[in-house]
This record gives structure tokens, sequence and C-alpha cells, in this order.
């Protein structure tokens, strides 16, 4: 035998070998204890991320993917094994987890900043949530009432002043009134003025639909016209904190902007917070109110009795400053079932603090594991005939605080905004 043939066989054992290891270690090695049923890798490098493109996004892929092989399952985000729960004895166990997976909201970072309470974890994160909080304890947002009331006169006058018959854009009216009530309550004046609130609604719309494809296209690049757009919403962000550093507040007149100014550690920080702030604010408040006045226009009879409702509890034409929102149950399941139906905030998620066993499933510590909220909405063992908005079924269904959680629910870290 040729002494070239005999190298050339030589290569080509080793180079398999190598690939082989390769493929191991980057698959299967490092997490070869997890037995999860689920997803097997599509792609070398990319994982399942191909199948959740083609899927429909996230939310859809991990509905199809539990309906498959049961309530906790596992998939591929590149070359990170990720686990997904939705079941509330699921939820129990990972109730004090704090620390959130930066890789699953990447796409968002050209957007809200690397330093954004979205991707901060450890003590950091929890420093931060212990002071910003404070703008949203019970007596504070009681003060945010008569401005979110002025907000909502506004908007009965505006569409008040359409013929019958006559379309009302009332998608892009209640983002901007969403955008206007969460924006000027913690960000002060800048956003009192409609201009300026438009303004920031088409920044923010231009950018909000790319950001969202990068979820499963991370190193993709952004267009020009995005970072321009980020760039104009920063300005406006660290404007609004050099005017509030010149002129603080007087007694009792604190907002969020105030606690952000203090706790953040330099200028990039005070940005990113507020753009966090005022985005994962306005974005859901304002699809929440879409969704609930689409949904009440499709059941009329439901908007007939919640209409009653606000009339017997807060009386005809008193100003309803004495707020009786306990009192204004239909009212509340109207916005249950709303969140409920048209999943708004699909999923959450988080690092495992320690080894625990869900579902027979041991799951190491340090595992990404997603709370898929939009499978527990669709939980028929829950929520019967799922399908159909019915918001009497929170009257009359037994649900227990982990089947539904809208708003996240674990490690004190669910949404300050709830
Ligand atoms: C219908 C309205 C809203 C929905 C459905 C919603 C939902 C959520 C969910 C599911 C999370 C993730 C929680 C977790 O990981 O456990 C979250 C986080 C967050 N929300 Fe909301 N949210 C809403 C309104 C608001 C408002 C009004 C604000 C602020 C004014 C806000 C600010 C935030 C922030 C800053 C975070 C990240 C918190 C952190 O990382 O510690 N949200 N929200």
């Amino acid at each position: 035998m040729e002494l070239g043939f005999i190298i050339v066989v030589v290569i080509i054992f080793w180079g398999v070998l190598a690939w082989g290891f390769i493929l191991y270690s980057h698959f299967y090695g490092k997490k070869n204890a997890l037995t999860i049923p689920g997803a097997v890798a599509s792609n070398l490098f990319l994982g399942n991320l191909h199948d959740i493109i083609t899927g429909g996004g996230l939310a859809k892929y991990l509905a199809k993917l539990h309906a498959k092989h049961g309530p906790v399952v596992s998939f591929w985000w590149e070359s990170t094994q990720v686990v997904s729960t939705y079941t509330a004895d699921a939820f129990k166990k990972q109730s004090h987890w704090f620390n959130r997976p930066e890789f699953l909201f990447a796409n968002l970072i050209p957007l809200i900043g690397e330093k954004s309470i979205q991707i901060t974890n450890g003590s950091k994160g929890k420093r931060l949530r212990s002071y910003l909080d404070n703008s949203f304890t019970h007596k504070a947002v009681e003060g945010y009432i008569p401005t979110l009331l002025d907000i909502g006169q506004e908007i009965v006058d505006s569409w008040d002043k359409y013929l019958d018959g006559e379309k009302v854009p009332a998608r892009e009216s209640l983002m901007g009134a969403a955008l206007k009530a969460t924006a000027q309550t913690s960000f002060g004046d800048y956003f009192s003025d409609n201009a300026a609130c438009r303004h920031f609604n088409e920044l923010y719309g231009k950018t909000w639909d790319e950001a969202e494809s990068m979820l499963t296209e991370p190193k993709k690049r952004y267009s020009d016209e995005f970072s321009d757009c980020v760039e104009k919403m920063r300005a406006i962000t660290n404007k609004i904190a050099l005017d509030r550093k010149i002129n603080p507040p007087t007694d009792g007149g604190r907002m969020l902007i105030d606690e952000i100014i203090d706790v953040a550690d330099s200028d990039e920080e005070i940005n990113d917070l507020c753009l966090t702030y005022i985005v994962a604010g306005y974005h859901n408040s304002g699809n929440l109110l879409t969704w609930m006045t689409y949904l009440l226009a499709r059941y009329p009879d439901i908007q007939e009795r919640v209409y009653d409702e606000l009339v017997t509890v807060l009386g005809k034409s008193e100003p309803f400053y004495d707020y009786k929102a306990n009192d204004l149950k239909l009212l509340k399941h109207v916005i249950d079932e709303t969140l409920r139906v048209s999943s708004l905030a699909s999923f959450a998620a988080r690092y495992a603090d320690e080894e625990v066993e869900i579902g027979g499933h041991k799951i190491p510590a340090g595992t990404p594991v997603v709370q898929a909220l939009n499978c527990s909405y669709e939980n028929e063992e829950v929520f019967p005939n799922a399908q159909s908005f019915d918001p009497d079924r929170f009257d009359r269904d037994h649900i227990g605080i982990l089947d539904f959680c809208p708003f996240g629910f674990a490690g004190k870290r669910q949404c300050p905004g709830q």
C-alpha cells in the first residue's frame, strides 16, 4: 500500500472522529443528563430555530411541542437545550427563580439596551427592582388615577366626534392613549403633549416588527431605519432625564424617572431603563385595550353587562375618584379573559436556580426553563372550551393562582406594571 494512501485514510479517520466529537459535545455532551422528551435539533448550529420560524414563532411552536410530548418538553435554541413547562404544578417549583436567560431576549437588546432590567440578573437586578418598584406600590398607582381618567375622557371626546357608520381608528387611538398614560405617569409632562406621544409612537412602531422578527435571528443586522428610530427615542429619554435632573421633584411628586436617576450608574443605564419601562408598559397595555375594545364590540351582550355594572357601582355621573375596583367584578373578569384569549404576553423564562424534578424529569441547576404562558391559557383542564371568550369562567370555574399568570409569577420578578 502506498504511503500517500495510508496518510489520506488516517486523515479521514481522524477527521470523522473529530467531527463526531464536535457534534457530540456541541449538542449532547454537556446536557446529556436531560431525559426530557421533545425536539431533536434539526440544524447543527441553529438547533430548532428554523423550526420555530417556520412554525410561526416561539408560542405556536411550543404549543405544538407540548401537544405532542406532554407538559414538560425540551428543544434546542442554537446549541443550548431549553426546557418548557406550562402547568401550575411545574410553575410552583419555579416560583422563586429570578434570573432570566438573556439569550432568549437578545432580539430586544438593540432596542432596550444592554443595561435593561429585562436582562439584568443577580444582585444587581434585584437591587434595581427594589428601587423601581417604589413607583408601582398601591399608593403610588392611586396617585396616577386623575391622569388616567383625563386620558380616558380624551378618548371618549375624540371618538364622540365620529359620525354613525364612520370608521374610528381605534388601534392608533388606544396605543397613543396607552403611551400617554404609562409614560406621563412615569416620566412626566413631556408625554402630556399629544404630538410628542404620536411622534414617539411612530418611532416605536417602526422598530417593533423588526425587533420581534429577530427573535429567532438574533445575529441578523438591523436596518438603518431601525437604528435611526432607536437613536431618536434615546435622544428623547436623554432629554427627559436631563430636564428632571435640573428640576428635581418637589415633595410628594416623585415618579419612576426619579427612581431611575437615583439607582442608575450611568446615562446609558438611565436611557436603557427609561426605554424598557416605556416600551414594556405601553406596548402591552395598548394591545390589551385594543383587544378588549374589539372583543366587547364582538360580544354586545357582555358589553351591555359591563356598562350596567359600571353604572350601578360608580353612579351615572359621579366622578369615580373614590375607586371601587373590587366591586367591578365583571370588568375584572373581562380583562382577565381578554389577556387569556389574546395571549398578549405569551412566555416568560428563568434559569433553574437548583436541580429540580418536574413531571418526573430531572432538570439540572442552570438549565433555561421557559414558562409557556400561552399553553397555560389553553389548558382544557383549567379552561374548559378554552377557545371561547367567556369572562364568566373566572367566576364559575376554579382557577388557581398559578393556573393563570399573565404578568408572570416567579422570583419577585413579575411584571411591575400589573
Ligand atoms: C396588559 C399589560 C401588561 C402585561 C400583560 C405584561 C406582562 C408582562 C410579563 C409576562 C412580564 C414578564 C414577567 C416574568 O418574567 O415573570 C413582564 C415584565 C415586565 N413588565 Fe409588564 N406587562 C404589562 C404592562 C406593563 C406596564 C404598564 C409596565 C410599566 C409601566 C410594565 C413593565 C414591565 C417591565 C419593566 C418588565 C420586566 C421586569 C423585570 O425584568 O424585572 N408592564 N410584563
